[in-house]
């Protein structure tokens, strides 16, 4: 059987709303659960395949996106947050009990800082983006895919529509290019 990239992805995507304008991500202890309201809906919704991003078992990757870090607030049970890696850009909280990442944050000097990243396959709510494309797609063999299925992982991407990339998209990566160039002092007209 096909190895599973994620189940909002394996049977086909379900378009989200642009009039969906947020709504509550809980973690998946039985009881005491986490919960995180958001005030927006997400934007540049992706698969990552990287390591550090968290995934539902069985899944090879994640489906994360972003919003602004004002939107997001932890509305219960939040003693239960620890950050996963202090050193990491993105600091992932995750809930100490079950592990589910409930939203990640960066605190330095970075193109995406003020966007918290967040999986919205924890809320019950409809209308969230859809996923985009997807991302760091090379990085699965890093955690044992076999080099060989890459074929078959892009091809399933491509059979439900996401442009499969072995970084960001180019959306992202001109974001990030631009930001570092900036920072080195070049100056953009109209920009
Ligand atoms: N190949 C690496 C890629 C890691 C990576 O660069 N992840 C991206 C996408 S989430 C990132 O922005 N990482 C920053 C961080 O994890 O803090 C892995 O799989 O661990
Ligand atoms: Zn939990
Ligand atoms: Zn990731």
């Amino acid at each position: 059987m096909a190895p599973s990239l994620h189940p909002l992805v394996d049977n086909g995507i379900t378009p989200g709303s642009s009039s969906f304008s947020g709504g509550k991500l809980r973690c998946r202890c039985a009881s005491d659960q986490v919960e995180i309201t958001l005030n927006s809906n997400v934007a540049h919704n992706h698969a990552c395949g990287c390591s550090k991003c968290w995934k539902p078992s069985g899944a090879l990757f994640s489906i994360v996106g972003v919003v602004p870090r004002d939107a997001v607030s932890v509305t219960a049970n939040a003693s239960k947050l620890s950050i996963v890696d202090k050193e990491a850009t993105i600091q992932r909280n995750a809930c100490k009990d079950c592990g589910v990442h409930l939203f990640g944050r960066i605190e330095k000097d970075h193109p995406f800082k003020g966007l918290d990243f967040v999986h919205v396959e924890l809320s019950d709510e409809m209308g969230w983006q859809e996923p985009q494309f997807a991302g760091f797609v090379s990085s699965i063999i890093e955690r044992g895919s076999h080099p060989k299925e890459m074929d078959e992982v892009r091809a399933k991407f491509k059979a439900v529509g996401l442009q499969a990339y072995d970084v960001l998209s180019p959306v992202l990566m001109d974001l990030i290019s631009t930001f570092t160039a900036q920072k080195s002092g070049i100056r953009f007209a109209n920009l």
